[in-house]
């Protein structure tokens, strides 16, 4: 079977001659549809590349992207991206911001199917009561709803997560968390996550796949997260296979964090490693 998103040896080099730099070398990815896979990485080794990539923001160096079979040119609305940084219009209010969004995915819907579908979606991040507000007037947490709220009512068949929650407290985090779960497992949309946080993975996804350090960096081993939805992160903590997993992957990324040390000199920041305790 046709996978739905596949990379095929994927590439990508920034500069040219004795400038260029191979970020991502030979990256094989392949997911099935209505599958939810995280990428845990490491800062600075190409997770924002990847996205972009995928995306179609940026075209390969080698190797091919293949979305539902076509090769990936360009972007477009069958893939939504939730930024790390928002990216909303400062001018605009909620409901403008994710009013644009909806009017370019839907561009011959009516003024007032817009408007019910823009109400929808700030309804489902919880945002009603700030629809008229600008983003300097609202919390990074509710900004990022708005961003999620913007994705989503494009209605994309695939939702691509760059660190979507990494600015976020660890409450607003977890509330998020378990908002773009419900919205995936409604219809299960493809999904995909790349975070530097080895417990968001664990409690979002179907597979993690640690992406190593960069340069030239490439993915690791796949874990799987056999584990019944929905989750319960105080029983998690409890769960052998999910100890026994997180152990795993952590090992993982500390032994290549010191393998590349050795190799380059460098330091490597480390994904958020620590034990968590897990806000209810
Ligand atoms: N347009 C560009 N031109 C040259 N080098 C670039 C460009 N964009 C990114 N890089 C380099 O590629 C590497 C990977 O960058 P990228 O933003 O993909 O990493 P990241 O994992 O998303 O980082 P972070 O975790 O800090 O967000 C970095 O060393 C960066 O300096």
């Amino acid at each position: 079977m046709m996978a739905y998103l596949e990379l095929n040896n994927v590439c990508k080099t920034y500069g040219e001659g004795v400038h260029a730099t191979e970020v991502l070398s030979d990256i094989n990815l392949s997911i099935e549809e209505g599958e939810f896979v995280a990428i845990v990485g490491f800062t600075g080794s190409g997770k924002t590349t990847l996205v972009n990539l995928i995306n179609g923001l940026l075209k390969p160096t080698g190797g091919e992207i293949l979305f539902k079979g076509k090769a990936v040119s360009g972007t477009s609305h069958e893939r939504g991206v939730i930024f790390q940084n928002y990216s909303l219009l400062p001018w605009l209010t909620v409901g403008q911001n994710v009013s644009m969004a909806v009017r370019e995915a839907f561009p011959n819907e009516k003024r007032k199917a817009v408007k019910e579908r823009v109400a929808q979606y700030v309804e489902m991040v919880g945002l009603t009561p700030a629809i008229s507000k600008r983003p300097k007037e609202l919390s990074g947490g509710m900004r990022q709803r708005v961003a999620v709220a913007r994705a989503l009512s494009m209605n994309p068949e695939m939702i691509i997560m760059d660190e979507p929650l990494g600015a976020l407290d660890a409450l607003t985090r977890g509330n998020l968390q378990d908002e773009i779960l419900k919205i995936w497992s409604k219809d299960r949309r493809t999904a995909l996550l790349i975070t530097n946080d080895v417990d968001e993975g664990l409690y979002m996804a179907d597979r993690i796949i640690p992406l190593r350090p960069g340069p030239r960096a490439t993915l690791g081993p796949e874990f799987k997260i056999d584990i019944e939805r929905p989750r319960d992160k105080t029983e998690l903590n409890d769960n052998p296979f999910y100890k026994k997993t997180r152990n795993a992957i952590i090992e993982y990324l500390m032994s290549i964090g010191e393998e590349r040390k050795t190799v380059s000199g460098k330091v490597y920041a480390l994904p958020e490693l620590s034990p968590k305790s897990f806000v209810a």
